[in-house]
């Protein structure tokens, strides 16, 4: 039963999605407080008009779709397979950076002249000169169904099947499957392949909304803002350091403006920066901490530059959130709201 609380967020309550989401969920300052998992109902102090309910990742796009959640994290894949045709539900951030997975189309090993879609074409024609369908077991038959069409392979029949279907193929109640691959661990220990070109969908866990719902009231609008800025800010993060340094020298502005013209040379570019600002210490010396805030893969070309300038005693920290001037996604979302 929800309470009073005003807007309703649904969460994966088991398997591929479940602790990652929740993990950055607590790594936004919204860590979810669930009693025990046979619980489906939860809270996130943080927010106290929120309430979060927890449900099957395939089911999460219905409950928004129907209302009875208002927003939703669920796999890309459940959203392109159930949103054909469904203009009331809005993708308010289609990349989370987590749940990361393929859908594709995978046939059996012994199957060697079977490597490509072309070959995969041919094969159906030849099933149906031998008065024989295709079959191919999959719990996504929109997106098996029209990504075929588009390849032009009309000749399958589509065999809907709820779970572990990579064993449909030697169990014999269907010839191939489309499902969703990782690592390929489950294709390879079922004996199944991938073939070239086969690949129908990139996914990973996003965020939708109702759009109805989130449309006509100012405080969910609020609330999905807040989580919304903060999972991007936290995204941002993920990609940035802040290097200082403490560097000895005339002035702030002969230490600034080397660095520039070094770093122009070395091309380290940062968010902005250097910050420079002056050290107290020993009163003859001159020293400054330098902070300069780069893309992680710009580490070391940056300790090397502070180096040149005579830089020393570094230390690296991870900001948790990097702000924009403003949120791009709240602003797009916005858009696909009129
Ligand atoms: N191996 C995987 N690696 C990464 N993401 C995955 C993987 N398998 C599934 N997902 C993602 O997680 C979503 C939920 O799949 P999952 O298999 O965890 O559902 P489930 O809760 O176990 O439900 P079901 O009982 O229907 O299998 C998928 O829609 C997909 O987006
Ligand atoms: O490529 P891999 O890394 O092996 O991952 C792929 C498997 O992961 C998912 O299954 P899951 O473990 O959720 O089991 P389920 O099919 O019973 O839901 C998916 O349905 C595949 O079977
Ligand atoms: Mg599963």
């Amino acid at each position: 039963m929800t309470n009073d609380r005003s807007i309703r967020i649904a969460l994966p309550s088991k398997g591929a999605l479940e602790r990652s989401t929740v993990s950055l969920l607590a790594a936004c300052g919204l860590s979810v407080s669930r009693p025990n998992d046979r619980q489906y109902v939860g809270s996130i102090p943080a927010l106290p008009n929120l309430t979060v309910l927890f449900q099957r990742a395939a089911d999460i796009f219905t409950k928004v779709e129907e209302g009875s959640a208002d927003l939703g994290i669920t796999g890309y894949d459940v959203v392109a397979e159930q949103g054909v045709g469904q203009d009331n539900v809005v993708v308010i951030c289609d990349r989370l950076g987590y749940g990361r997975c393929k859908l594709v189309l995978a046939v059996p090993e012994s199957w060697i002249d079977v490597s490509s879609i072309e070959d995969l074409a041919e094969l159906t024609l030849l099933f149906k000169e031998k008065g024989r369908t295709l079959r191919i077991a999959t719990k996504y038959p929109n997106m098996t169904r029209n990504w075929l069409y588009e390849k032009l392979i009309v000749h399958f029949s589509l065999v809907e099947v709820q779970g572990a279907m990579e064993a449909a193929p030697s169990m014999g109640y269907a010839d191939m499957i489309v499902d969703i691959t990782s690592t390929g661990t489950t294709l390879r220990e079922n004996r199944l392949k991938q073939i070239d070109g086969g690949n129908i969908l990139d996914s990973q866990a996003c965020l939708i909304g109702n759009k109805r719902l989130l449309q006509e009231d100012e405080t969910k609008l609020e609330i999905t803002k807040i989580i919304l800025e903060l999972i991007e800010a936290n995204l941002r993060a993920k990609k940035y350091i802040s290097v200082t340094a403490n560097v000895q020298g005339k002035s702030a502005d002969e230490i600034g403006n080397s660095l520039i013209a070094q770093s122009k040379l070395s091309g380290v570019t940062g968010l902005r920066g250097p910050t420079i600002a002056k050290v107290y210490s020993n009163p003859e010396d001159d020293w400054y901490a330098v902070t300069v805030v780069v893309e992680e893969k710009m580490l070391l070309s940056t300790v090397n530059l502070l180096r040149t300038a005579g830089g020393r005693d570094m230390t690296v920290l991870s900001p948790n959130y990097v702000f924009g001037a403003e949120s791009q996604n709240y602003q797009q979302f916005l858009e696909k709201l009129k």
